[in-house]
């Protein structure tokens, strides 16, 4: 749920233009998200919305148009030491266990490890701190990655298809997890076919499908 009160952007995105291919991919493009909100980029297969987050989170810098950011406590002008990035594919270590995983993404982006057991059960790995992911359904990958939701410390979560591989209950389970984030403050923007039971926004790329 959104904020009452209205509050200022922490992101103001202005004439924003990519080509891939020498095909375009979106331009023109702006909008302006504030804390506490949650933004769908939505559209067909290969319209740019995995290209659109990553500019946003600052991984793809070619483009037209401006990317602006203004959260409260950032240390870097991109806030990038504020945004939690989830991309499509789970990004573990195989040989890895659950645990290792999430120690050494913690430690790469700045996200407190002590409540890593915890984020594990939350997910439902409660036992599976020290199974080797290699060992893991796709799914149970897919939740591992996804723990990193129940640890503290980013004002803006960026996530590339969050519910790949998840089952319905796991579906619900993170509706009400980006829900209670957003309704605590941090400003959500995720891409997917699924629309979630809420208040959200919505950027639709390629008007005339893929
Ligand atoms: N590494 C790359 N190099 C060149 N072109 C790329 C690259 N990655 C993606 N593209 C192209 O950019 C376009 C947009 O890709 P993108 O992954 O952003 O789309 P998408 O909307 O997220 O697709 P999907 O719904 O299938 O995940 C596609 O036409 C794709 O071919």
């Amino acid at each position: 749920m959104s904020p009452t009160t209205p509050t200022s952007p922490i992101l103001r995105v202005e004439q924003l233009g990519c080509e891939r291919d020498e095909r375009i991919l979106f331009r023109d493009l702006a909008f302006q998200a504030c804390a506490g909100e949650i933004w769908q980029v939505a559209g067909a297969n290969g319209t740019g919305k995995t290209t659109l987050l990553r500019i946003l989170a600052g991984l793809h810098g070619f483009h037209d148009g401006r990317v602006r950011w203004q959260v409260p406590g950032a240390r870097h002008a991109s806030a990038h030491d504020q945004i939690l990035f989830l991309g499509h594919l789970a990004g573990l270590r195989e040989e890895l266990t659950a645990q290792e995983n999430l120690r050494w993404l913690c430690a790469l982006h700045d996200q407190p490890a002590a409540m890593i057991p915890a984020a594990l059960s939350a997910v439902g790995l409660a036992g599976y701190d020290d199974a080797p992911v290699a060992t893991m359904s796709a799914g149970q990958k897919r939740r591992v990655a996804l723990a990193r939701l129940w640890l503290p410390g980013k004002a803006v979560w960026i996530l590339d298809e969050p519910f790949t591989a998840i089952d319905a209950t796991g579906v619900e389970m993170i509706e009400q997890r980006l829900r209670k984030q957003a309704a605590a403050g941090t400003l959500v923007i995720y891409t997917s076919h699924h629309r979630l039971a809420t208040d959200t926004r919505q950027i639709h790329l390629g008007g005339q499908g893929a």
